[in-house]
């Protein structure tokens, strides 16, 4: 069953998801968390918290910068003119062709011109069998991955089998990188082409510094000066076509003339032929490790892994697992959407962490105090709780509600039908099945002595009564005492900084109305100003007592 999040609380909920997922940096943990819907009921979220627990624990063992670094295997997709396929049937022949690969025939056609016939060695239509060299290359790009999926494994379970891949792939390594090299023949030359011409200009430069102008036109004369520069631009080819034998490439594939250009229709030729002597031993020898290897769920092993990031970040983050009780309370909780916040320690309802009980509290105090701070504290810790996740707080005791109602005060809460607003959305948060959490900041400005008081109690006592839990932000206060279901808490200010401004504790005061401090604010306007000015302001501070 899951919780319902009502109002603000979904913001909230959003919110929280964004602040924690970025904590672990990868988007996989977002993934996760998504995941974790809020549940209502007491079995399930203690069972998500021992699966958490779990996760945690193999998390403790690896470092984020592990995780973040395993990324996807991608198989590139290429059509292979050195195979073919012979289909015994129409679903054969589809099904082959669908792959897109190879040339697909039917058994009467001839194939001697291939290098493989896939339908000698194939067991299924698969691309393992029919592009193993895919999947190897998917594997060799992504090396770093594997190498460290191996590790994780071997680290987190004892045993990985990806390490008798690794050794396979290492003994094909040098298979790869000339296959590959194939594929780059044409740039290879085209490097040698431009070092060849470098070098035969220099030669040439060379001979005609170390001739005379005498010994130059003799050999003009005798006609000896194309047959000196041809043999040296036949040393210089042959020298750098010595790199091609590494390929297997022995022809002459560049021009004898300057400057030395590539003999194209050469070096396909070449390049092919070396290419097909090649073909078959490779494709077996890919198709052999191919077999072994799953890529999907290889990239769910992956994916796994990343999204165990987000319990890495929950660890960093020194959550505390909640107790389940009664109600809600936790010690030094801190709101995860301010930066350095106070630690403030809160309850509503039964709980073995407060001596107090109330599950109704009107939550007063200074202005900027931190009212609504606290409920967005509140709400993310009951929210957190029922997502089976640790919380933000030191320690945490957390009643199991079926819906979370928060209304945060909007800026047009206040004037004409504010009042009516905020009244229906309690009347509307309170009514209707389910133990509910109920947090209410539009009050704050809206109630006055009197009625908004009357009013308060009815719906407090009518809530109180359906077993919800209730946090409200109003001024009022003294209007409630003798209501032994309603507690009123109270947010300070302690004094003015060297700056005159505020200094507030943001930790509620359990039971007392939040003192307002007008003295201090008079204090601060007094500091401020000048003349006449200051004088009124500090004649009013005297009767505050101050001076
Ligand atoms: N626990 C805390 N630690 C540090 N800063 C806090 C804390 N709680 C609130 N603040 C800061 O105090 C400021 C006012 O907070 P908030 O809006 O919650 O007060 P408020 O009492 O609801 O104000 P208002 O009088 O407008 O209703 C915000 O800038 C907030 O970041």
């Amino acid at each position: 069953m899951e919780l319902v999040l009502s109002g603000d609380a979904r913001t909230i909920y959003s919110r929280l998801v964004d602040a924690i997922s970025k904590k672990a940096g990868i988007a996989e943990a977002l993934e996760e968390l998504k995941s974790l819907k809020p549940l209502s009921s007491a079995e399930e979220i203690l069972r998500r918290q021992e699966e958490v627990r779990r996760k945690m624990e193999l998390a403790a063992r690896v470092s984020i910068s592990d995780l973040s670094s395993l990324e996807r295997f991608r198989i590139g997709r290429r059509f292979f003119e050195d195979r073919v396929f012979v289909a015994r049937d129409d679903g054969e022949y589809e099904k082959a062709v669908r792959l897109n690969v190879c040339e697909v025939v039917r058994e009467d056609e001839r194939v001697e011109r291939y290098a493989i016939n896939l339908s000698d060695f194939v067991s299924d239509i698969s691309l393992s069998e029919f592009a193993p060299e895919l999947i190897v290359e998917a594997l060799m790009s992504n090396i770093d991955t594997l190498k460290r999926l191996a590790r994780l494994e071997q680290e987190l379970h004892g045993k990985s089998e990806l390490s008798g891949i690794l050794s396979e792939l290492e003994d094909i390594r040098e298979a790869h990188k000339k296959v590959k090299m194939f594929d780059e023949a044409e740039r290879i030359a085209l490097d040698l082409q431009e070092r060849i011409n470098r070098e035969v200009e220099e030669r040439l430069a060379e001979i005609k510094l170390t001739l005379t102008a005498d010994e130059l036109l003799k050999m003009v004369g005798e006609g000896r000066v194309a047959g000196e520069i041809e043999s040296e631009i036949e040393r210089v080819i042959s020298k750098y076509e010595e790199e091609l034998h590494e390929l297997g490439i022995y022809d002459s594939v560049f021009h004898r003339s300057y400057p030395v250009r590539i003999d194209t229709e050469a070096l396909k030729n070449a390049v092919d032929r070396v290419r097909e002597s090649y073909a078959l031993d490779y494709y077996l020898r890919c198709r052999k490790i191919a077999g072994k290897i799953d890529l999907e769920r290889l990239n769910e092993r992956v994916e796994h892994y990343r999204r165990l990031s987000l319990y890495r970040a929950l660890i960093d983050l020194k959550f505390a697992f909640p107790e389940v009780g009664c109600g809600t309370a936790f010690i030094n909780g801190v709101n995860l959407f301010i930066s350095n916040p106070q630690p403030v320690s809160y309850c509503i309802g039964e709980n073995s962490l407060f001596p107090h009980s109330e599950g109704a509290v009107i939550l007063t105090g200074a202005n900027s105090g931190g009212k609504t701070s606290l409920l967005d504290l509140i709400c993310q810790i009951s929210i957190l709780f029922h997502m089976g996740l640790p919380v933000n707080a030191e320690r945490a005791e957390c009643a199991v509600y079926d819906e979370i109602f928060y209304f945060r005060r909007k800026r047009s809460s206040y004037g004409s039908g504010a009042f009516e607003r905020a009244l229906k959305s309690l009347v509307r948060a309170i009514s209707g099945n389910g133990r509910k959490l109920i947090l209410i900041d539009e009050f704050e400005a809206i109630t006055e002595p009197g009625a908004g008081a009357r009013i308060l109690a009815t719906l407090l006592e009518v809530a109180s009564r359906k077993g919800h839990h209730v946090v409200l932000v109003s001024h009022l206060g003294e209007e409630f005492a003798g209501l032994d279901f309603i507690r009123i808490d109270g947010i300070e200010a302690k004094g003015l900084d060297e700056n005159f401004n505020l200094i507030v504790d943001r930790q509620p005061v359990f039971g007392r109305i939040g003192r307002s401090t007008p003295e201090l604010i008079v204090e601060r306007l007094m500091e401020k100003s000048r003349g006449e000015v200051k004088e009124i302001f500090s004649k009013l501070l005297r009767r505050f007592g101050q001076e």
